[in-house]
Order: C-alpha cells, then sequence, then structure tokens
C-alpha cells in the first residue's frame, strides 16, 4: 500500500515523485511504499500551517479542545484497525499495540483536549508600586514534531496534542521506518473536523525530510524523539536559529533490586521491564542491578521465566515477544552479542535470532540475558535497545548507587525495595528524569516526563508540555 503526505487536510505525492520501501519486518518484506519527501514538500506542510495559525490559535478553547477530544474518540473507534496497522509496520504484537499503543494514544488527544482547558498563567502584583503584571501564554506558531518508530503513533501524539491544543499548526513527521499509523491519523483528524492545514503530515528519511523541518527558518520549535546521536545533530542545527527544543533521547536505565522488595511482583515486573516491545522502549530497564544476598535465586528465577517467552508471529494471541523493527536493527543487536562475547560477558539465555516457520525472513531474536561484572563495559554504558539485559550483584546501597549513576545516559531508573528511608536517598541521588519505586512504566500523564544528562533536554507531559508550545510574555501594568 502506498501511503501520501497529509498537507492542508489533503493526501498528496511528494513533489519529487519519489518512494521509500516500507517493509513489514514480522516478514522480513516490502509491503508498500512512502514519500522521500524533500525541502519541497516540507515547504508546502509549513505554507499550509502558516496560513492554519491565524484562526487556530484564535479558536476559542472548548472548540479546540471538542475537536481534540472527536479525534480520541475515532482514534478508538478504529482501535483493531490502528493496532493490526501499528504491529504490521513495526513488529510488536497485535495484543500490545491494542492494550498499549493505541489506548494511550487516545489518551494523549483526550488528555490535552482537557488539560488546555485548565491550562493557566501567572500574575504577579508588585505591591507598593501600584502595578500588576500577567504572563500571556501564547502559541508559538508553526512547530516541528519528529517522532520514532518503537512507539509509533504513541508517541507521534504525545507531540502532537499538546502542541495542537496549545494553538499552534504542525508539520510533523513520524519515523520513515514506521509511518503507517501517522497516515490514517490523517484521515481520523479531517473525519473529526479538524482545520485543514492546522496538521500536517510529511513522510520521509531523518536526513532529508526531517533535516528540512529542523533547518526552516521559520518553524518554531522542535519536539523529537529519538537517538541521543541525532538529538546531538538536531541540538546543533537549531541551535544557532534559537530554536525551542525538546530532545527526549536515549536511555541505559538501571533496574536496582534490593532483598528486601516484595520478590514476586519485581520479578514479573522485570520481565516485563527487560523485554516489553520487544526491548525497545527509552524506558526499559536494561541493566538489571541486584543486592548480592539474593543475586543466584533472581538469576534462577529470571532466567526461568524469561525462557518462557514465547517470540512468535506478532499476530498470535500467545506472542509475547515480536519481530524487531528493522533488518538493520536486528543487526545491531547481534553486534551486541558478540560485543559480549569479546567483552567476557556470559550469555546466561537468548543471544540468537529465531527462525520462524512460515516467517523465515523475518527479524526476530531470543530475549537474551548477560551476566557481567563490570559496569564499564559497552553492554553497559551503550543503549542496545532490544531484548538484551545485563545483570550484576552490588553489595550495598552504595555501590548500587554508583553503579547505577555512572553512565552517560539519564532517563529513567527503577528501584525495588521496602525500605523508606533508602527510597528517599535513592530518589533523591539518582541522576535520572524518573524514577520508579516498586514499579515500571506506571504513567500518569500529568506528570513530567524526560531525561537527564545525555538523555536529553526539557520535559514533555502535563503543563511541562504545554509550557513548552507557548511562549510566556510578562505585561506589566501600572495603575496609579
Ligand atoms: N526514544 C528513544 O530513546 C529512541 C532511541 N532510539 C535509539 O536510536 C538508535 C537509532 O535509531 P534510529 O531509528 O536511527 O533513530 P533516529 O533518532 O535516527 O530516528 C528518530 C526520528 O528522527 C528522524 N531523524 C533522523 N535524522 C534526523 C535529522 N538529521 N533531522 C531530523 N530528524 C531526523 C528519523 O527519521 C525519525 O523520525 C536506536 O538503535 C536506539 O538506540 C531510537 C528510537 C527511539
Ligand atoms: O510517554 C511514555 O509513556 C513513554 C515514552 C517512551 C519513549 O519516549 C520511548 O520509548 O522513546
Amino acid at each position: 500500500m502506498n501511503i501520501k503526505n497529509y498537507i492542508n487536510g489533503e493526501f498528496v505525492n511528494p513533489v519529487s515523485k519519489d518512494w521509500i520501501d516500507n517493509f513489514n519486518p514480522a516478514k522480513g518484506e516490502v509491503y508498500g511504499q512512502i514519500p522521500n519527501s524533500t525541502k519541497e514538500d516540507v515547504e508546502n506542510a509549513y505554507q499550509a500551517a502558516a496560513d492554519s495559525f491565524p484562526k487556530w490559535s484564535n479558536t476559542p478553547l472548548e472548540d479546540r479542545s471538542k475537536i481534540l477530544s472527536k479525534i480520541a474518540n475515532l482514534i478508538l473507534e478504529k482501535l483493531d484497525v490502528l493496532a493490526i496497522a501499528e504491529s504490521k509496520d513495526n513488529g510488536k504484537p497485535v495484543n500490545l499495540a491494542k492494550t498499549v499503543d493505541i489506548p494511550r494514544a487516545a489518551s494523549n488527544f483526550q488528555f490535552f483536549a482537557n488539560a488546555i482547558t485548565q491550562f493557566s498563567s501567572e500574575a504577579h502584583e508588585s505591591v507598593g508600586l501600584d502595578a500588576v503584571n500577567f504572563t500571556l501564554r501564547q502559541p508559538l506558531g508553526v512547530v516541528g514534531c519528529i517522532s520514532p518508530w518503537n512507539l509509533p503513533l504513541y508517541l507521534f501524539t504525545w507531540k502532537i496534542a499538546p502542541a495542537l491544543a496549545a494553538g499552534n499548526c504542525v508539520v510533523a513527521k513520524p519515523s520513515e521506518v514506521t509511518p503507517m499509523t501517522a497516515y490514517l491519523l490523517g484521515e481520523i483528524c479531517n473525519d473529526a473536523g479538524l482545520p485543514k492545514g492546522v496538521l500536517n503530515i510529511v513522510h520521509g528519511l531523518g536526513t532529508t525530510t526531517g533535516q528540512a523541518i529542523v533547518e526552516h527558518p521559520n518553524i518554531k520549535a522542535i519536539s523529537f524523539t529519538g537517538g541521543t546521536k541525532t538529538g546531538a545533530h538536531i541540538a546543533r542545527v537549531a541551535a544557532p536559529m534559537f530554536k525551542k527544543l525538546s530532545l527526549e533521547l536515549g536511555g541505559k536505565n538501571p533496574n536496582i533490586i534490593f532483598a528486601d522488595c516484595d520478590y514476586n511482583k519485581m520479578l514479573e515486573t522485570t520481565v516485563r521491564s527487560s523485554f516489553a516491545n520487544q526491548g525497545q522502549i527509552c524506558l526499559c530497564g536494561s541493566r538489571i542491578l541486584v543486592e548480592e544476598k539474593i543475586y543466584e535465586r533472581f538469576k534462577i528465577d529470571f532466567i526461568k521465566k524469561v525462557k518462557q517467552l514465547k517470540v512468535g508471529h506478532p499476530s498470535e494471541e500467545s506472542t509475547d515477544i515480536g519481530a524487531l523493527v528493522s533488518k538493520e536493527h536486528l543487526e545491531k543487536i547481534e553486534s551486541y552479542i558478540e560485543i559480549a562475547e569479546d567483552e567476557g560477558g556470559k550469555i546466561l539465555c537468548g543471544g540468537l535470532e529465531v527462525t520462524l516457520p512460515n516467517y523465515e525472513n523475518g527479524y526476530y531474536f531470543q530475549p537474551t540475558i548477560i551476566e557481567v561484572t563490570n559496569n564499564q563495559c559497552k553492554l553497559n554504558q551503550e543503549e542496545i535497545f532490544g531484548p538484551v539485559v545485563t545483570i550484576m550483584s552490588f553489595k550495598t546501597d552504595e555501590e548500587a548507587l554508583t553503579l547505577a549513576n555512572d553512565v552517560k545516559y539519564g532517563l529513567s531508573s527503577t528501584l525495588w525495595t521496602n525500605n523508606l528511608n533508602r527510597t528517599m536517598q535513592f530518589a533523591k541521588q539518582l541522576h535520572t528524569g524518573i524514577v520508579w519505586v516498586n514499579t515500571w512504566m506506571l504513567r500518569d500523564l500529568r506528570t513530567p516526563f524526560g531525561g537527564a544528562k545525555e538523555s536529553g533536554v526539557g520535559r514533555e507531559g502535563g503543563f511541562e508540555a504545554l509550557r513548552f508550545f507557548t511562549e510566556p510574555k510578562n505585561v506589566c501594568i501600572k495603575y496609579n
């Protein structure tokens, strides 16, 4: 199936008439084509957005909110179609797309439909000066949203919904690897009555289409989720133009397990935090640090549970681990198995590509646990972003904290303990934007979401996102 760009409410071919193959990773075969958009397409999208901005930014909040809410409802009405499309594009189990990805895309729209009606700005009375200051929060204009392939519609809408709610018009680019649900979102927006040009979706490669969005002199802000290397490149391009940037980048998140935790809950959640979505979530706990006292017990139980995970075709109900997103990504994961062998890591289970009967060309890989003893090894320092975790033991709280923080990333951490004092000490001292205690990926959309260190700049979620997508302007009125 060929998909098209969505510009000014219409589905259009790329100006260049050039196309890129779109793969079904579960079969390892091409199943469609997407526009290889160039600067001209981005310019057309920008013009449509700029023309729509005066009206959209002055649309009453209630009306904006109703349209976003309608989009949320239509996403839920099309849950099955969207989930199947997401799974086909990405390789994730259909069940996961049905229960997590697509419902969350709807929640993103519903959440910001509500949030914009509650958003307010500050006022400061300058006592003794007979003056009052208030802050106007105005939309930025046309903004760019660039999203990755791991949670396609979920992350695409996580950016677009607050941008639109705040009154901006958007030029958005999904990952070229997983464009399908973004394409379907265009139809949904038309059906929901979103005015033409308010949202424009341009498909294509990062280095051309994405780059053209970032370089565009009149696109005022970029909200990006993806790899740290790409984020650094975007920052280099955008900074001299003084664009606002929100960068949600990679992670190498510690999962710190103490002997006093609720063991069964921890074990079950750790399987999920390691391998959900084939380990392709920036929040996955890919470095498992276990207190020495329970290390051997944990190792045996964890291996047993992970061996029970079924690698299978994404459409099968019983599948726990679907296909990896692309051949390139499969090769990246395999390269880390070679690195493990060079670095003296001990593969406790997995480590091999899986060939599924009838889907021999699909990109499947066993869930893999590697035991390491040195936190400085590449396996513990680099983002693998697949079904591969490491485990190592620690003796003391101090050692656990040092190991957890001894990495260039700082996205999230998970702590398993029932000791309140320890919880607070770790919460304060972990260098990550998110700390989960006795849970993982419990998401409340009001909370600030984002990372420290090389995991990014800025926060998304709740009012943080609405602040990002608005320009604060202080107005000072002297009344006497
Ligand atoms: N949220 C996260 O933490 C994610 C991390 N990654 C990490 O990044 C690695 C590489 O994966 P990629 O797919 O190559 O991610 P990427 O960071 O290159 O791609 C993310 C998005 O950025 C776009 N993009 C790429 N180059 C761009 C540029 N110069 N200007 C503007 N947009 C650009 C892509 O087209 C895509 O839409 C993964 O192996 C993984 O380690 C990838 C996806 C999500
Ligand atoms: O907002 C969330 O709940 C999850 C976000 C996940 C990512 O940004 C990612 O995996 O890239």
